[in-house]
């Protein structure tokens, strides 16, 4: 898998930020790097003193090395002070747009266009970054005075946001993040907000309080493509980077600045950001679309380990597997109108109850509530229009669907009773949007999830269960496994040995 971020920018002699931090992020986080210099600079924690752009010469030359036989999958783009290099920059981007085989995914952290006219912006520099560079770019990640340079929105209050964002997204790029770093909506938080027009994220964290520290808006930019390259999508990236940023603020080390560290993958729960729900005060002071609140979560299943999880389409299957000693499982029939499942659901919730197993129910949740099952299983975008705190109300248990860091967040602030994570192998059962998720991001997963019941699915059989199992996950739930099994009595035991 190609996993090469180029960091196109300027060094910075400390090492904090430029070239030289983007080289080391992307290495921590598992991508590779390559760098196209624009300026060398000479500065310390005390002043910028010398701020020189190579050759336009070299800096194409530059591009032209690395298009020949290293294309990247993301270009994350940072300081760049002279007017020419913009120029070029367009130009090659629109290029690599229309003739790579993989069109780059390309980040612009716009360091120093706020301070137009001064030794790290030529005059001029900002209208084409606007007119010409903002056309290219995939997501735009500025702070407050970079907004305010760009779009000519002052950030002064949460509903101010969006405005100003939508304003960056009409001169051309696909999607802005601002970044809260250097403006404090909220007492205390560092608040993020991403669109790209369409959806919104907003994610906050405890705002950590080192005002020495260097390079964190680059660092933040460079990590978002590293996560990227990886083959991440861009929510789930905006999540792992804003975690790698705490991680790393936390662990600053004084060297003239305070240069951050470069601890690796971030996998402390700790330092993940919480996602912005719409229903809460800082989502309603951001104008946030949709209606989640976070309330106070739903029943308990009583255990972290749900064990083997069958999903099944039918009575009589439910039948079968509670008579072979099943205890979790799910009836999942599809696409019926409600009076045509109505009395299948009445009978399994009856035989979910006379083998006193945790019987769920997928998608038809009132019909759920209306007759009392032991819980409800959701998916992503049933979780937008289900009455999540009815079904809390009538005390049923709550499962949901998940594909990812940005799902998992947002999940976990419904407190559901427990979360699936899918789908991990490739399965025939059902069409997916997105590429398996594979056992390395289960156990990320499972490990930030510890104090919740977790259950993987999509394409586990039982070669596959050992691994899945020892990632740490406390339920394993399979289709085809048991109703293609030449014997589903063997499978469940077979299974049943792998999950103890
Ligand atoms: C245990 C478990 N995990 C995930 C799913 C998928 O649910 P959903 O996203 O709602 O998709 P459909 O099953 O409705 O197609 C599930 N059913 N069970
Ligand atoms: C119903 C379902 N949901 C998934 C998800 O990832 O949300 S994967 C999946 C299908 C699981 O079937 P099998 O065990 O046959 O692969
Ligand atoms: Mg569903």
């Amino acid at each position: 898998m190609n996993k090469l971020v180029w960091s196109i920018g300027a060094s910075d002699c400390t090492g904090g930020g430029g070239i030289q931090a983007d080289l080391h992020t992307f290495k921590d986080l598992g991508a590779d790097g390559c760098s196209v210099i624009s300026a060398v600079t000479a500065q310390n924690s005390a002043t910028v003193s010398l701020v020189e752009s190579v050759s336009e010469q070299m800096f194409t030359d530059q591009l032209a090395c690395l298009t020949a036989d290293m294309q990247a999958k993301v270009i994350k783009i940072g300081l760049i002070t002279s007017v020419k290099h913009v120029q070029i920059l367009a130009e090659k981007l629109a290029e690599f747009k229309q003739t790579w085989a993989v069109p780059p995914f390309v980040i612009y952290d716009p360091v120093a266009v706020a301070l137009t006219g001064e030794k790290m912006a030529e005059e001029g520099l900002v209208e084409l970054i606007r007119t010409a560079l903002l056309p290219c770019i995939d997501l735009l990640t500025a702070n407050a005075g970079e907004v305010l340079t760009l779009s000519g929105h002052a950030l002064i209050s949460g509903e101010s946001l969006k405005p100003a964002a939508l304003k960056l997204i009409s001169l051309g790029c696909q999607s802005v993040l601002i970044k809260g770093g250097d403006f404090e909506l909220v007492d205390k938080i560092a608040l993020d907000y991403w669109t790209d027009g369409k959806r919104e994220i907003a994610l906050s964290s405890a705002r950590l309080t080192r005002m020495e520290s260097h390079g964190t808006g680059g660092i933040l930019a460079s990590a978002i493509g590293a996560t990227i390259a990886l083959g991440y999508f861009i929510e789930d990236a905006l999540v792992v980077a804003k975690a790698y940023l705490n991680q790393e603020l936390k662990a600053a080390k004084k060297l003239g600045f305070y240069g951050i560290a470069h601890l690796g993958w971030p996998t402390n729960k700790t330092d993940f950001p919480e996602v912005v729900l719409p229903e809460s005060k800082i989502g309603y002071e951001l104008d946030l679309p949709g209606t989640l609140e976070a309330g106070p979560g739903f029943a308990s299943c009583g255990t972290l380990k749900l064990g083997l999880y069958p999903v099944l389409d039918s009575v009589e299957w439910l039948d079968k597997v509670l008579k072979l000693g099943v205890k979790t499982l799910q009836l999942r029939i599809k696409d019926k109108q409600p009076e045509q499942v109505e009395q299948q659901i009445i009978e399994a919730i009856a035989l979910g109850r006379k083998y006193n197993a945790r019987l769920f129910i997928n998608d038809y949740w009132q019909l759920a509530i209306k007759h009392q099952a032991y819980g409800v299983h959701l998916g992503q975008e049933d979780m937008d229009v289900a009455d999540l705190p009815m079904i809390a109300d009538a005390g049923l248990r709550l499962g949901l669907s998940t594909h990812g860091y940005y799902e998992i967040l947002r999940a976990q602030q419904l407190k559901p009773s427990y979360i699936a994570l899918g789908h991990i192998f490739p399965t025939q059962t059902k069409q997916m949007p997105s590429d398996p998720q594979g056992l390395s991001r289960l156990g990320k997963y499972a490990q930030l999830l510890s104090d919740i019941p977790t259950v993987a699915i999509g394409g586990i059989n039982l070669e596959r269960a050992t691994t899945v199992w020892k990632t740490g996950v406390g339920s394993i739930a399979v289709v085809s496994a048991i109703t293609h099994a030449d014997s589903p009595k063997i499978a469940i035991e077979s299974f049943n040995q792998v999950i103890q």
